[in-house]
């Protein structure tokens, strides 16, 4: 921060500044006022880390950064509910533009908390389509913005991006026909040129850059042009974005970029010498332009040539054109067709940008608006261009002078008893005076171009008469149709040549009328939109002082209801070399721009002031509880606070501070609220974590009660399931014991049986065989007795009758034995068997 300097001169402010730069330090404090200086090299500072870094700090708590400002402008207006807005500076080349994107990248990406929605992707979008349509390449810079804009990010309460809307000022429009030394048409015609494929080139009749007269007038350099076809299609996806998604749109649009490079193509020539009637020398470019525009060729060419004008008894008479009229209608019929093209992006991009939601609901909206209006202009001839932009520069260092001087100087600090020196800087309230206050400059150049006999050197002799004397308008020592004027910035030479046409509106009611006529209905919708008051309006009565008139008032309106913060572009080098820092050029701007005396009253005056009650009520937090709005109660505070006395005064209704005072309070005001919010977070934590505890232990016990019936249930299902098994098995064993038993048993019984048996049988056997050897002796005793009767009777035995007695002896003999040995066989086998049983039960 610059105030902090011990010592405050030029020379201090320039080293440290260069000092700064050397280490690529850009940006620099001045209180809450950014410095940048253009490093014409891009820095790896804006990535998104960057973007995190600078989220939510106070002021001068980090290195200084674009960011820095936009984050505090976006908490600033959620805090206190108000319309910020970022006013950008500087000369043409200093960064302006770069720090607007940077700007808004930032606005957008502290709305988006990680996620896009459209709005921001069409915010973030609009920007190459209007740099394509309003920048071109000056002597000074390469992609400079020939038109100013003011964007305005629309935030909902809560701090979400709800949509955007962009003012543009004053477009350069003689640049579409005329360009310096070095300088270049819009970007838009080399995009065109370059990007479009051969059916487009043939379909819109495209020629080669250096074929068309409005580019080919200083060497067309196409050498960028290698990203000319990406570019290209970017801006043709970007403005094809909804809600109208018509492509005869975009046709529309190649046709109109393409009629208005042809129609600079069209050249007249003097039928003789000594007449003033005109001939097309090229008449065959007349029906690629009504092709294009879809007129007819033939009014076309009528409109080209003549004139028509109202005769005093109302008639309409017609009036040929004259070699140097018919330019001026060419010319500026293509103006005014670009003019209105622009018009219709700017249009076309609001209708994106306006978030349906804003129709919806009427909640309240807050917004941050950032003004990047072109630089300070001083060029080898100056016209009404530069005339317009500087008193734009100049009105804004007005509203810069209002805000950081006048405001604190003013009567209020004697009524309040504050001790106080006042410190000088440059008002330049005289010199907006003389541009724009009756009966000066605008003014006059107004009534000249209402003032038909009137010309551009009458119009500089009303200007000499009427300020001879103001010293800050000049008039060259020769007779130079010239004056200069003594701008806060420095003195700037303007030629009054083409001034009255330039204020005026040329674009002729029936050529608008012509356009109207058009069957493309892009084209015939660019003049209903912007042009229907024109065709009622007589020539030359439209005055487009815009800066005078509306526009500047409104934007300065719009700029008083907004707290504003200040950001000054800095050129480092004319060159346009990367991290080069030219002292005398940089010491120029900080001259001008009154950084010094900034400085000084950012360090010594008291730039905060509060009322006793919104001090109270803004840092309520800081003092103890019901801490009356009064003097002695803020005196009080003050005291225990230990800022240092210089830092703060107190008034007889009001509490002035400085910059760092207020910066200090703010930080403590910060930590103390950050301290609270942690207490109450933690508190807050503790409960929903003693909720939760208790939730998480009734839910451990229901789920451990539950845990424990299944697994008791399963346990016992377990155990009751192998119980089952066991008393199966059991019980299968037991069967199978039994039945072993019974096998036993039944084994034993048979073998038991079978002995008794065999043994009854072998008895039986024994019995039979005792009953029949009884029965057969007896047989055979009754048969001896027989045969012995018999041979008592015949006296003779017969050998063949003791025969078979004797055979039956023997089988009897033989049977006995038999049975003897199976019964031997039948106890041995039994008693093996007992034996093998018992070895088998040992
Ligand atoms: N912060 C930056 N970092 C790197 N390069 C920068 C930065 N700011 C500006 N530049 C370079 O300087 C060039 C000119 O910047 P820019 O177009 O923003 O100037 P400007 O002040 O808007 O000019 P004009 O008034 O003519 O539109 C840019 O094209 C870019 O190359």
């Amino acid at each position: 921060d610059l105030c902090a300097l011990p010592e405050l001169t030029e020379r201090a402010i320039l080293e440290s500044l260069r000092a700064r730069f050397r280490q690529e330090k850009i940006y620099t404090y001045i209180g809450s006022i950014l410095i940048v200086i253009n490093p014409f090299q891009f820095l790896p500072i804006y990535n998104p880390k960057y973007v995190k870094l600078y989220d939510n700090h106070t002021l001068g708590k980090l290195e200084p950064h674009i960011y820095a400002v936009a984050d505090v402008a976006y908490h600033a207006m959620l805090q206190r509910r108000r319309n910020q807005c970022i006013v950008i500076s500087g000369e043409s080349g200093s960064g302006k533009t770069q720090s607007t994107n940077f700007l808004i990248h930032h606005l957008t990406a502290l709305s988006q908390k990680g996620f896009a929605s459209g709005v921001e992707q069409i915010i973030l979008g609009a920007g190459p389509v209007l740099e394509a349509f309003g920048n071109a390449k000056t002597a000074h810079n390469n992609n400079s913005s020939r038109f100013g804009k003011f964007i305005q990010v629309n935030y909902q309460e809560s701090g979400t991006v709800r949509g955007a809307y962009v003012e543009k000022y004053l477009l350069e429009k003689s640049r579409l026909v005329y360009q310096e030394h070095n300088e270049r048409n819009y970007h838009v015609f080399y995009y065109l040129l370059a990007g479009a494929s051969e059916e487009e080139r043939n379909s819109f009749h495209l020629l080669k850059p250096e074929e068309y007269h409005y580019l080919n007038q200083v060497t067309v350099v196409l050498t960028s042009e290698t990203s000319a076809p990406r570019v290209f299609q970017q801006i043709s996806v970007a403005t094809k974005v909804p809600p109208e998604p018509e492509p005869e749109r975009w046709d529309g649009i190649f046709s109109l970029l393409s009629a208005i490079l042809h129609l600079g193509n069209i050249r007249y020539k003097k039928k003789t010498y000594r007449d003033d009637s005109i001939d097309i020398c090229n008449p065959e470019v007349l029906p690629i332009v009504s092709e294009l525009l879809e007129v007819s060729s033939k009014e076309l060419i009528f409109n080209y040539m003549t004139r028509k004008n109202k005769t005093t008894r109302g008639h309409m008479s017609k009036e040929a054109l004259n070699f140097r009229q018919a330019g001026t209608v060419r010319d500026s019929m293509a103006k005014s067709l670009y003019s209105a093209l622009f018009d219709w992006i700017v249009f076309r991009t609001n209708h994106a940008l306006l978030n349906n939601k804003d129709l919806e609901d009427d909640s309240k909206i807050l917004s941050i608006g950032v003004l990047d209006i072109f630089g300070f202009e001083d060029y080898e001839s100056n016209s009404f261009e530069q005339f317009c932009i500087n008193f734009a520069n100049e009105r804004l260092q007005h509203y810069f002078n209002q805000h950081i001087f006048k405001l604190e100087q003013q009567e209020e600090y004697r009524s309040e008893g504050i001790t106080w020196h006042n410190i000088d800087y440059i008002d330049n309230s005289a010199c907006i005076n003389l541009i724009s206050k009756k009966p000066t400059a605008l003014t006059l150049l107004d009534e000249e171009c209402n003032f038909p006999q009137a010309s551009n050197q009458t119009l500089l002799d009303k200007f000499k008469r009427q300020h001879e004397g103001n010293s800050y308008i000049e008039f060259p020592a020769v007779m130079e149709p010239a004056f200069i004027i003594r701008h806060y910035a420095g003195k700037v030479k303007y030629g009054v040549k083409d001034f009255r046409e330039k204020n005026t509106d040329h674009m002729r009611p029936d050529i608008v009328a012509l356009l109207k006529s058009s069957k493309n209905a892009f084209i015939c919708s660019l003049m209903g939109i912007d042009r229907r008051p024109a065709a009622d309006t007589p020539t030359r009565k439209r005055v487009l002082c815009l800066w005078s008139q509306a526009s500047l008032n409104k934007l300065m309106e719009t700029l008083d209801q907004s707290e504003p913060y200040f950001v000054k572009c800095i050129r480092s080098n004319a060159e346009k070399l990367p991290l080069r820092f030219n002292d005398s050029l940089v010491l120029r701007q900080l001259r001008y721009t009154g950084m010094l005396e900034t400085v000084r009253i950012r360090q010594s005056g008291y730039s905060i002031k509060y009322t006793f009650q919104d001090f109270v009520r803004h840092f309520h937090v800081l003092m103890p509880h019901s801490t009356p709005p009064t003097k002695s109660g803020i005196r009080e505070f003050f005291r225990r606070s230990h800022l240092p006395p210089a830092g703060y005064q107190v008034g007889h209704t009001m509490v002035f501070l400085r910059e760092a005072e207020r910066q200090r309070l703010q930080t403590l005001l910060h930590q103390e609220v950050l301290r609270r919010i942690v207490t109450l977070q933690r508190r807050f934590r503790a409960v929903l974590e003693r909720k939760h505890f208790v939730n998480m232990r009734q839910a451990a016990c229901i789920i451990q009660a539950a845990w424990r019936s299944y697994r008791e249930r399963r346990r016992f299902r377990q155990r009751r399931d192998s119980a089952v098994v066991i008393q199966r098995r059991w019980r299968l064993f037991c069967q199978r014991r039994c039945a072993a038993a019974v096998t036993v048993q039944a084994a034993w019984r048979g073998f038991r049986e079978r002995g008794r048996y065999r043994r009854v049988c072998a008895s039986v056997t024994r019995l039979q065989a005792l009953g029949r050897g009884y029965m057969a002796r007896l047989r055979f005793a009754e048969m001896k007795e027989e045969r012995k009767r018999l041979n008592t009777e015949q006296n003779q035995p017969s050998e063949m009758d003791v025969g078979p007695m004797e055979d039956l002896l023997a089988s009897e003999q033989a049977e006995k034995e038999e049975q003897s040995r199976s019964a031997d066989e039948t106890s041995h086998k039994n008693r093996s068997k007992r034996e093998s049983r018992r070895m088998r039960e040992l």
